[in-house]
């Protein structure tokens, strides 16, 4: 996994106190860290645009027009008068050199966007908003300083934002380029070293991004083992039983040696999966809520007290029942709708979609501060899965997931990995891993997934 910051500017001045390094060093490797990416991956295109504000994020691109200049075809575009001091120098040195100036916007092989960075703290004004949508109109490749411009520190896009195909970040990862508003516009992230490795940068953090080798597939060393030895999953039913269906079948397809539906009506399942009227004394895990519907209550609390690892899912975040084990380690897998609906149960917060939405970290931070021994998954393109002051985000999902069904064989996989023994934070993080490359695995187009084409690529992963 790899570190993400809420701020960097702390560790720029880490940088000036305690290495030495001046502001205008750091400057010099931000631009150089773009040059380089632009000469190694696009040296065939020959005009470039970079547009700059007059701040810092400005400065960077002054100062890459240096860099490139006579290399491209590189014309400066600015947004309004340099402003600080690093912008005003950087500006003197590329007029030094006759790097030309344009006053409209014209078309480019490659523009770059360094109108706004960490310093945007404002609405944008009418023509910041106009300059963007021209640059996001215009067909060329599309290079972000650090954040596009319009993403605010919090990861809200107020108006608009540039469309970035890549976002050259400075120095560390930052949380503003993780929301789910955010997926839209910052295209792939990469960060730029400010002359010193990330691991010197870098100080420590409680956020962490998600990396395909954070997966850890449920494995088979043991040749003498069998069916009970990989856990017992039992998924409750309720009314909606496909949902409950869907989860163990992905259960199974993921490892687990045994797993059953607990339903009291017959079922018609899959001859690999078990049906049980009541828990199964062996059970080692359990799944509930999924298309639970009118359960009643008694039965829900005795399955609740049982003394098992547990993944709550779907309908039980509408019922005050749930608030008996959020003192547990029990892995809770909401969407936003159902988190916001948790929030209020647990007296966080009573909000609406769009306002989790625009502050989902912030939400998760106050609930499991509130809760620190349960795992919290929140659903979303870019998924956040958090226990006591640690976040993790995958940012592997894609909208080939925006199905129903897709979150019932999310729940599977969870309860799949509990089962078979994952404490619950690993079990939430590798079956969200599993789950979205799974997704992203599926390559037929991006419409058309079920939920049994998922569960196909989590069994191929
Ligand atoms: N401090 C350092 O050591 C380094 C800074 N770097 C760059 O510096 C950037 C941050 O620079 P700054 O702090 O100067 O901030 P910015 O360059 O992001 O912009 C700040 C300026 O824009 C104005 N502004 C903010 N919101 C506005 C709005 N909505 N409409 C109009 N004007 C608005 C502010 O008043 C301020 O003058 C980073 O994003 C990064 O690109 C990099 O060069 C790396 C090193
Ligand atoms: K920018």
């Amino acid at each position: 996994m790899q570190k993400i910051f809420d701020e960097v500017n702390s560790l720029d001045k880490r940088c000036y106190e305690e290495f030495g390094l001046s502001e205008d060093i750091l400057m010099e490797h931000a631009a150089l860290s773009m040059q380089l990416y632009i000469q190694e991956n696009h040296s065939d295109k020959k005009t470039i645009l970079i547009a700059c504000g007059c701040g810092n994020n400005g400065a960077d691109g002054i100062a890459l027009a240096r860099l490139l200049h006579k290399k491209f075809d590189v014309s400066l575009y600015f947004y309004s008068k340099a402003k600080s001091q690093m912008a005003i120098l950087q500006e003197k040195r590329a007029k030094a050199l006759d790097i030309p100036i344009i006053e409209e916007v014209i078309d480019s092989d490659i523009i770059v966007d360094c109108i706004f960075g960490t310093g945007l703290n404002k609405a944008l004004d009418d023509d910041a908003v106009l300059l963007i949508n021209e640059l996001n109109s215009l067909d060329a490749i599309k290079i972000a300083c650090d954040i596009p411009s319009g993403i605010s520190f919090d990861g809200q896009v107020k108006s608009v934002a540039f469309d970035a195909d890549v976002t050259i970040t400075m120095g560390a990862l930052k949380t503003s380029l993780f929301s789910d508003i955010a997926k839209d516009f910052v295209g792939e992230i990469k960060v730029a070293n400010l002359g010193v490795q990330r691991e010197i940068y870098e100080t420590s953090t409680n956020k962490y991004l998600l990396e395909k080798k954070d997966l850890k597939l449920p494995n088979r060393k043991k040749h003498n083992s069998h069916k009970g030895s990989y856990g017992h999953l039992n998924v409750v039913a309720g009314c909606k039983k496909g949902a409950g269906i869907i989860a163990a079948k992905a259960a199974f397809g993921f490892g687990t040696g045994i797993v059953s539906v607990v339903c009291h009506e017959n079922l018609d399942l899959p001859y690999h999966i078990m049906q049980t009227h009541f828990i199964s004394k062996n059970c080692t895990a359990i799944a509930i809520g999924m298309g639970l519907g009118n359960y009643e209550i008694a039965e829900v609390q005795k399955i609740l007290a049982n003394d098992v690892k547990k993944i709550v899912d779907a309908d039980l975040f509408y019922d005050e029942l749930l608030l008996d084990v959020l003192d547990e380690d029990i892995v809770l897998t909401p969407h936003p709708k159902e988190f916001c609906s948790l929030l209020k149960l647990s007296n966080i917060a009573d909000i609406s979609v769009e306002q989790l939405q625009n502050n989902r970290i912030k939400y998760v931070e106050e609930f499991t501060s509130k809760y620190p021994k349960v795992v919290l998954l929140l659903k979303g393109t870019n998924v956040i899965i958090s226990q006591g002051k640690n976040l993790y985000i995958n940012t592997f999902g894609s909208a080939v997931l925006s199905k129903g069904g897709s979150g019932d064989v999310l729940s599977g996989l969870v309860g799949s990995l509990l089962a078979q023994g994952y404490e619950p934070l690993d079990a939430a993080i590798s079956a969200s891993l599993a789950h979205a490359l799974a997704g992203a695995n599926y390559k037929k187009n991006d419409f058309s997934l079920i939920p049994s084409d998922l569960i196909e690529e989590v069994r191929r992963l």
